[in-house]
């Protein structure tokens, strides 16, 4: 539990059987993800869920979707940011990407599939959800252990969870041609409260600045995840969460590279637990905050710097 790699970020096993709520296991591991959260705002989930069948299914309906026309990819439109079709952008000609609302319910599966295949495409709607849903399994007991860490109380975590909005990106990004950049996607933070990536047909790219502030490349391993923390969380536990900076490079690509990103927000109105104020500590941002008023704020002001961002919008 809590091994360090080579790449200094914890990985925790959240497949180890002992790691049942409550037990020695996973008291500990809830401190390595914690200080993971709060030094470099990431660190690798292992979970063996997601089989090899699952994950190649999964690559064959992305494979579909991204093959689709521009017309059909472009179809996709929602007044919430993140949730339209991306792609065709100048400065990042290598990437692309799609969002399906709602993955983790059956219906917002078949929702966005109906709109890519009008004549439906039960494969791709099906194993997709499926994956969204252990996806969505990974989230939840990584902010559990999280909200523990904090001595936040279950029922709190329980509605939390539950006013969570679940967004799943998927993403591909072409090789460069000769005289193209390698930049896959550019630095930021997620305006996430949390994110779980996966470099689904295990290409790397993907890159996160560690607390040092090195660039480290993450192992694309097909049994890791990534779980980051998204400018929310730094909002929700008064400056203790570190948003986690990340980018793709695309350099040593000779393949394209799927990965996909199980995206949460807060559908209500987030009240930061008291826990995290006392004399040492100040209250840092509005103690109410309204997740898809930031992300609206976000598109209209386009602050690029997380540390600005956050704090013009939340910042007391
Ligand atoms: O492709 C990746 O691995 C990262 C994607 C990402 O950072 C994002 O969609 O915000
Ligand atoms: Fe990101």
């Amino acid at each position: 539990m809590g091994s360090q790699t080579e790449t200094h970020l914890p990985i925790v096993d959240l497949s180890d059987e002992n790691l049942k709520p409550g037990s020695e296991a996973w008291v500990s591991a809830c401190k390595v993800v914690r200080t993971a959260m709060e030094d470099h705002g990431c660190f690798i989930a292992r979970y063996n869920k997601i089989g090899e069948e699952l994950c190649e299914s999964v690559v064959s309906a992305v494979e579909q979707l991204f093959n689709l026309p521009l017309e059909t990819k472009m179809q996709e439109t929602s007044d919430k940011l993140f949730h339209n079709y991306y792609g065709q952008i100048p400065f990042l000609p290598l990437y692309e990407s799609l969002g399906i609302d709602d993955p983790v319910n059956i219906k917002g599966c078949q929702k966005f599939t109906n709109i890519m295949w009008p004549q439906g495409n039960d494969p791709f709607c099906e194993s997709v959800n499926e994956y969204a849903k252990l996806l969505g399994e990974i989230d939840r007991v990584t902010k559990k252990m999280i909200f523990e860490s904090y001595g936040v109380d279950t029922q709190r975590f329980n509605s939390f969870i539950e006013s969570t909005n679940y967004l799943l990106r998927c993403l591909k990004y072409r090789t460069p041609h000769n005289d193209e950049t390698d930049l896959g996607m550019q630095p930021h933070t997620d305006l996430t409260m949390q994110s779980v990536l996966h470099q689904l047909n295990r290409m790397e790219g993907l890159e996160v600045k560690l607390k040092n502030g090195e660039w480290l490349v993450l192992d694309p391993s097909p049994s890791f995840f990534v779980v980051m923390a998204g400018d929310a969380f730094k909002v929700w536990s008064n400056g203790r969460i570190r948003p986690c900076e990340h980018r793709v490079i695309m350099n040593k690509a000779k393949e394209i590279r799927y990965s996909m990103g199980l995206f949460t927000f807060n559908g209500d109105i987030t009240q930061m637990p008291e826990e995290f104020v006392d004399d040492k500590n100040p209250l840092r941002y509005k103690p109410l905050f309204d997740h898809f008023e930031y992300l609206r704020f976000y598109d209209k002001e386009k602050i690029r710097d997380p540390d600005l961002r956050v704090k013009t919008y939340a910042g007391t």
